[in-house]
């Protein structure tokens, strides 16, 4: 997940260079965003979701971390000199002018190493859930998420670092993307180390042939899941909060250059401390959630933190251009990134029946993913409506598209709040701790 989250956001620092060298205007760089989880949107999650029930977390990976390196090679190819104005590129080019060649294809390679990425997401909860079960598994998933955090903080720092490789006077997308597909090559190799582990951990525990897919994917689950006011709750919460926080990580370093007349460099490592508050609290939180509980406290404070943030971003940080403030927002919104998805997924479990928790993470992820999908295509069209005639991508407007994602905070505190008051009338537990009792830990130590 590290060389994955940093693969998502190789690109994120870059964004004026991309306009710049590759031609791509802020609408095709909002729509190659969006790619990323397009095919997923369109079912691949869901399948991804029976796939893993009905095969295990070991072929499920190692599948998975296969299809994002085969995506990071496309989209390598996709922005190199040897595509570039080759009749492949030029036939690419010839329709949808809006978006060069170079994008579609890119976006294509996003697309695929997107279906694997989300895929990879959901067989990483589920191995954690297999490996730390009754144990201190929202500290597990918070180390997880640290990690794939640190990822984003690694490349938002190495990103425009590497793409002046060749000499500041010639700076290039190659490099940074170059370097994390052959990282994404060493994860895969990773993986492969894992399933032989998981293996060993399934003969310690006596279990069955390929010790996996104890619970069965049923369609009829599926449909039970939709028909949930529960799962629907969550869902939306978590569509409704991400979709304000991935986009945001994508656009930010240009909006900050733009407000702040900063150059991409000192703009990315303003950005960075973002990850990194959510890479040292989200473990700490997630220690918190199994031995005191407060989880669904977390999600609400967590969405309020989201709201002020984009506030000041949209409206404070334009009239007071300030790094001080920036650095102390982003800081903050670290905080809230720390605080919801801390509490978030460890609590599916707590509703969802373990029987249909994998399709219930998939079918979570496939919610949020249509809007990952969607937001940055709206806030790259807002962005582009904001500013006609701008053409130094350095003097964009931001207050209308960053407006968008306080906005997305505000209903998603509406449905953290009705959570809040939903657990508080039927007991589902959210606000308990994980851990009821460490004599009841079971799988490492292999005692009931
Ligand atoms: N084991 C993963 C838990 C979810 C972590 C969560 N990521 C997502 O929700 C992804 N679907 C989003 C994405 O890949 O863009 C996170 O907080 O990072």
């Amino acid at each position: 997940m590290f060389f994955g989250y940093m693969f998502v956001d190789v690109m994120s620092p870059l964004q004026s260079l991309v306009n710049t060298k590759l031609g791509w205007s802020p609408e095709a760089f909002g729509y190659y965003a969006g790619a990323e989880y397009m095919l997923n949107v369109f079912g691949f999650l869901i399948l991804a979701g029976i796939i893993l029930d009905k095969m295990g977390v070991r072929f499920t990976g190692t599948l998975s971390a296969s299809v994002m390196f085969i995506g990071a090679c496309i989209k390598l190819y996709a922005i190199s000199s040897l595509f570039a104005g080759s009749a492949f590129d030029q036939w690419l080019s010839s329709w949808w002018v809006e978006m060069p060649g170079s994008a579609k294809l890119a976006a294509f390679g996003f697309t695929i190493f997107g279906c694997g990425c989300e895929m990879a997401g959901i067989t990483v909860s589920k191995a954690i859930a297999k490996w730390f079960e009754g144990k201190e598994m929202a500290l597990a998933m918070g180390v997880e998420m640290a990690i794939a955090r640190l990822g984003v903080f690694a490349v938002l720092s190495l990103s425009p670092r590497l793409a002046d490789w060749m000499g500041k006077n010639d700076p290039s997308v190659v490099p940074p993307v170059a370097f994390c597909t052959v990282l994404l090559l060493i994860g895969l190799i990773c993986y492969v180390v894992f399933t032989f582990m998981d293996t060993n951990l399934d003969k310690q525990l006596g279990a069955s042939a390929n010790g996996e897919g104890e619970e069965e994917f049923k369609l009829s689950d599926v449909g039970g899941l939709f028909k949930s006011r529960l799962f629907w709750i969550i869902a939306l919460l978590c569509v409704l909060y991400y979709s304000a926080i991935f986009p945001f990580q994508r656009f930010g370093t240009n909006m900050l250059q733009c407000n702040l007349h900063i150059s991409e460099t000192q703009a990315a490592d303003l950005l960075r401390w973002f990850p990194i508050g959510a890479l040292c609290l989200t473990p700490p939180l997630g220690y918190f959630l199994d031995r005191v509980g407060r989880g669904a406290t977390m999600l609400m404070i967590g969405s309020l933190l989201l709201i002020c943030c984009h506030l000041i971003f949209a409206l404070a940080l334009p009239a007071f251009p300030s790094q001080g403030l920036a650095l102390a927002t982003i800081i903050v919104l670290g905080i809230s990134f720390s605080l919801v998805p801390a509490a978030l997924w460890p609590s599916v479990p707590k509703v969802m029946d373990s029987r249909y928790l994998g399709s219930a993470y998939s079918l979570i992820f496939w919610v949020q993913n249509i809007g990952l999908f969607g937001i940055p295509i709206i806030f790259g069209a807002m962005l582009e409506a904001s500013n006609q005639g701008v053409t130094d991508p350095t003097q964009y407007d931001y207050t209308n598209p960053m407006l968008l994602f306080a906005g997305l905070g505000i209903v998603a505190l509406f449905f953290a709040i009705w959570l809040k008051v939903l657990d508080t009338r039927n007991g589902y537990g959210l606000d308990k701790p994980n851990i009821k009792s460490d004599n009841d830990a079971v799988r490492l130590d292999g005692e009931a």
